[in-house]
């Protein structure tokens, strides 16, 4: 793209010569001894960006460039001050300068400030045209994603509207499964009755019935009075099934008969209780090799696995990268009161690069410690290492871990216990050979916590296996 640059300086020798020296770097220049000139020129011609000397023969630099600003409030500009005159400059940028020079001009820092400041023009001019794609095309509920595959769920789930049938969704650690279960539940007509949701891997076994079906008082020990179940909690909504996969096979096949009957008993109960509820069931694990293995009942799945839907991992859909990055930047700035984050190419070009094991959670979490890390609203440097992906972990019992000094102490805090965590639960998970409960046990915590830093870290228990 060709800019069109004015540059306003009384000694007009210098300004001709760095006019030619811009022109020979593909600026279009023009030259005006004043800031008068200057205005009738603005008047006429749209200029991409103003290099203003501070002090000029009648209106000075300042005032000059406060009417510029009142003219069109994105003039893009650089002042040029005397050697050492902090105060005008800092009352320049206030003033809605771009960035300042001090005198003498070096060419080869000029060229420097005006490319950047047009990158960053440019940064802002697709992020705003990204949410505006956001907002129209490639939003569903809180999923987005413009690649055909993710389109495609998107019309699936809006033809789902009016039926009731049961679904699958498959697909690996943190591709959204949870979001789309969400999507039909409140696409549905049964939007105004409950989204009820369990995680059939982060409660026990011995309590994974209790949990679903409820009980009585008395039913067991411990039982002081009657706890509805998850089912119960359903009627008429959607249950959410999570980590199906990980239903023990001696629950399978009367969950099965819940499904078909749509009646249950509390344990303990001797009453039948007749439900109306959908379910939504949902795994990262390879249902086939569970059926194989005899871990899976098929007729389950059969009546389960109605609809499926198969969420792609996201380096299959790298267009959604740069959309998905621009929503939870959005999302950040907005929890952390910033009027904007705007991502460095490099930065994209990082992404885009990246093989993300964790898909979304995990570019999620990368792009909020990115947010931490950077110096200002420029996120430039994306800090995977902490993703748990490129590290090297081969010095894993090290104490002393590297730190970045300039950082805020709350930043550090902060920054330095995830990084810390993260090994500690890599370290158990692969002495564990990814067997959550007996991370849970070494960790003294429970399972609920160890899956929700598996999250966090977008950690995956196939990688331990
Ligand atoms: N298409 C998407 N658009 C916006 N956010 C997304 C999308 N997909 C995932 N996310 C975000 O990524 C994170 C992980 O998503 P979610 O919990 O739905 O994944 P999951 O597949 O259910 O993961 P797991 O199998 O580990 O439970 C969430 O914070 C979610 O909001």
């Amino acid at each position: 793209m060709q800019y069109r640059l004015l540059i306003v300086d009384d000694d007009i020798n210098s300004a001709k010569t760095l006019a030619r020296i811009l022109g020979s770097e593909g600026y279009t220049t023009d030259y005006v001894a004043s800031a008068e000139e200057a205005l009738t020129l603005l008047g006429e011609i749209d200029y991409d960006l103003l290099i203003i000397d501070m002090i000029l023969p009648g209106m000075d630099g300042l005032d000059f460039l406060k009417r510029a600003v009142e003219i069109n409030p994105e003039t893009l500009s650089v002042v040029i001050t005397a050697y050492g005159s902090i105060g005008t400059a800092v009352d320049a940028l206030k003033s809605g300068a771009s960035d300042f020079l001090e005198k003498p001009v070096v060419p080869e820092k000029l060229l420097l400030v005006l490319s950047r400041i047009f990158e960053e023009r440019q940064l802002k001019r697709e992020v705003v045209a990204l949410r505006a794609n956001l907002q129209q095309r490639y939003r569903f509920e809180n999923l987005v994603g413009k690649h055909p595959r993710m389109q495609s769920i998107f019309n699936l789930i809006e033809s789902l509207s009016n039926m009731d049938s049961s679904v699958l969704i498959t697909g690996e650690t943190g591709t959204g499964k949870d979001l789309v279960a969400r999507a039909i539940h409140f696409h549905s007509l049964r939007k105004s009755g409950p989204f009820v949701a369990i995680n059939c891997a982060s409660v026990p076994e011995t309590l994974l019935e209790s949990e679903l079906f409820g009980y009585e008082r008395g039913a067991f020990t411990g039982a002081e009075r009657r706890k509805q179940g998850k089912l119960e909690q359903a009627n008429h909504g959607t249950l959410f099934l999570d980590e199906i996969g990980d239903m023990p096979y001696s629950l399978q096949s009367k969950l099965l008969r819940t499904i078909q009957d749509k009646k249950i008993e509390r344990l303990g109960g001797n009453r039948l209780i007749s439900l109306n509820f959908r379910i939504i069931a949902a795994t990262n694990k390879d249902l086939s090799q569970e059926l194989t293995a005899n871990r899976f009942r098929l007729d389950l799945y059969y009546r389960l696995n109605v609809v499926p839907i198969h969420l792609p991992p996201l380096r299959e859909r790298l267009d959604d990268i740069p959309l998905l990055a621009a929503h939870f930047l959005e999302k950040l700035a907005i929890n952390n009161n910033k009027s904007q984050l705007t991502l460095s190419h490099r930065g994209m070009f990082s992404l885009m690069k990246h093989p993300w094991p964790g898909n979304v959670r995990e570019l999620e979490n990368v792009l909020e410690r990115a947010m931490i890390m950077a110096q200002d609203d420029l996120i430039d440097e994306i800090p995977f290492s902490l993703a748990g992906t490129q590290v090297d972990h081969s010095n894993d019992n090290e104490l002393c871990l590297p730190f970045d000094p300039t950082l805020p102490l709350k930043a550090l805090r902060e920054e330095t216990l995830a990084r810390m965590e993260e090994r500690y639960f890599r370290h158990l998970l692969k002495k564990n050979k990814g067997t959550v409960s007996l991370t849970a046990a070494d960790a003294q915590v429970d399972v609920r916590t160890v899956l929700r830093k598996m999250k966090q870290f977008g950690l995956d228990k196939a990688e331990f296996k």
